[in-house]
């Protein structure tokens, strides 16, 4: 199991027109590196210096973002069976919605997918479909989702219905994670599917006009892209992994003075900012490696949805997006520092596959447990016994294959394998049982032998305090190696002796 950063990266805008008539300056430097100086308003403030694993200037391309954001090892991923989500944060106006699907309302026209404007979730879809064509030898069932969460509410962007009823997120007890429950997926056989799934969600999704973006998105948006894998090993056997793609879009954080929100637009606000914090906190709390307690995911719906994105088994980009004018500057020194926290967290991502693979995958692992267990045993106990030699070494060369290897054995090649996983486990099972035994009876016989040394120090001690007493015998000190053994053979007749023999002397 591989432990992995979450990749951080940062895209920076251009100064838009309106900034430029208000006489807005470029703030930021970059040095190259990853690396961001922030100049501060005033001669006498310090500039910060922040870096990342890569930093996209404001002359970048959608083109550029999709090449080196990492978004295509992402998706790679996501074919072999990964969870894996991209999102993009920042404040409000600092071209989070462009980065992913482009200036507004471009795929809301159904523009081409080949448009050089699309962000990175056209772009990765165009992406996908070759990866797919790539691979003859598997075939694939992808299943897409998008849905929104508004003022707390999880609205399917597919169907919405005129009421737009809000789903529940649910517990599953099966998969230990989130869930939203009856939401919409569609299967999508061509890339024109998930274009048209983009088109209708992204029609369907809240949008807003306030004093900084005129096409605001006022709600955080999920769009899932599942990819199942069956991969014809033989004629008669597939293998199956399940890996995904999450595109998120968060509304962007706001200062509600700025942008002179009130009613509807204030409530959405403090609804967007309050979920953002809960998210900044879950961050936080799983950047900290030295307490790693409680992360509140339940405190808000995004939190739930995400979790397995921040801290479970899959892999996340993060693309947090900053405007570079002054006008922005405390905003964008939060979202600086917001992400250089989050480069910190550490996920554990696993393949998701169908349960007769991870069967003997897991056998195999706990085949290497014991092994391990059964060696340290027989060091501990000196056995001189090679293990290679053993019995069902036989069992442990067949039983070393390769995970990707499985999918190209046939249904009874696969039996034979579990069973002979399960012989080898009870074979090494057993023989640890035997060598705990072992260990137990030489405790036990070390245990008698330290009492009964106690029991002849003891006596030692009391003839020795005997001698010490005794105004004719010398004493004699406990770590004594004299040779004379007539003291304490017979005190009563050796003392005679003793007087005898020194008078004498
Ligand atoms: N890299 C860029 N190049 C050109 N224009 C950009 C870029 N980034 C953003 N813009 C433009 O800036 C405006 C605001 O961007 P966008 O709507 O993507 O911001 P946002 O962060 O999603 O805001 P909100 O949180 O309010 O939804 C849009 O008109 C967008 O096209």
């Amino acid at each position: 199991m591989i432990a992995i950063l979450i990749h951080q990266q940062l895209r920076v805008r251009p100064i838009s027109d309106k900034e430029r008539s208000h006489g807005e300056r470029m703030l930021l430097e970059f040095p190259g590196k990853g690396q961001v100086i922030c100049h501060n308003t005033t001669p006498s403030q310090k500039s910060k210096v922040f870096s990342y694993n890569v930093v996209f200037e404001p002359e970048a391309t959608q083109e550029d973002v999709l090449e080196f954001s990492g978004v295509k090892r992402l998706l790679e991923m996501a074919v072999e069976g990964f969870s894996c989500t991209a999102f993009c944060y920042g404040q409000t106006g600092s071209g989070k919605t462009h980065t992913l699907t482009g200036p507004p309302g471009l795929v809301e026209r159904g523009t081409s997918p080949y448009s050089p404007e699309h962000g990175l979730v056209v772009r990765s879809f165009v992406y996908l479909f070759r990866l797919i064509n790539e691979r003859p030898d598997s075939h694939f069932i992808l299943k897409a989702s998008f849905l929104e969460i508004y003022n707390e509410k999880v609205i399917d962007l597919l169907n919405p219905g005129s009421a737009r009823k809000p789903l529940q997120v649910r517990w599953s007890k099966e998969t230990r994670g989130f869930y939203v429950e009856n939401l919409f997926t569609v299967d999508c056989e061509q890339l024109d599917d998930l274009f048209a799934v983009l088109e209708e969600g992204m029609r369907n999704r809240a949008v807003g006009a306030h004093a900084m973006n005129a096409h605001s998105s006022r709600s955080h948006t999920i769009l899932c892209v599942r990819v199942r894998r069956d991969l014809r090993a033989d004629a008669d056997v597939t293998c199956s992994t399940h890996g995904k793609i999450n595109f998120v879009d968060l509304a962007g954080s706001e200062m509600t003075k700025r942008t002179h929100s009130t009613g509807k637009t204030l409530e959405e606000a403090n609804n967007i900012n309050r979920s953002l914090m809960v998210l900044g906190y879950c961050i936080a709390q799983l950047s900290d490696g030295r307490k790693r307690g409680h992360i509140p995911y339940r405190d808000s719906k995004l939190t739930k949805l995400l979790a397995d994105s921040l801290a479970g088994n899959g892999v996340t980009l993060m693309i947090a997006c900053i405007a570079p004018t002054r006008s922005n500057l405390s905003e964008t020194v939060n979202t600086l520092r917001y992400a250089s926290r989050a480069k910190k967290i550490k996920s554990k991502p696993i393949v998701k596959m169908d349960a007769r693979d991870a069967l003997i995958l897991s056998l195999k692992r706990e085949v290497e447990a014991l092994h391990a267990e059964n060696q340290h045993l027989r060091s501990a106990l000196h056995v001189q016994t090679d293990y290679n030699l053993d019995s069902y070494s036989h069992h442990r060369t067949q039983s070393q294959i390769e995970p990707n290897k499985l999918y190209q054995l046939s249904q009874a090649e696969l039996v034979d394998l579990v069973q002979l996983h399960m012989e080898e486990n009870t074979a090494l099972r057993a023989e640890n049982t035997e060598l705990f035994g072992i260990r137990d009876q030489l405790l036990r016989d070390h245990e008698l032998l330290s009492r009964e040394n106690e029991r002849l120090l003891k006596k030692l001690e009391d003839v020795n305090s005997v001698c010490t007493r005794s105004p004719i015998i010398p004493a004699r000190p406990t770590y004594s190696g004299s040779n004379d053994t007539n003291i304490w053979t017979n005190p009563a007749t050796s003392s005679a002796n003793s007087v005898a023999s020194g008078s004498s002397g």
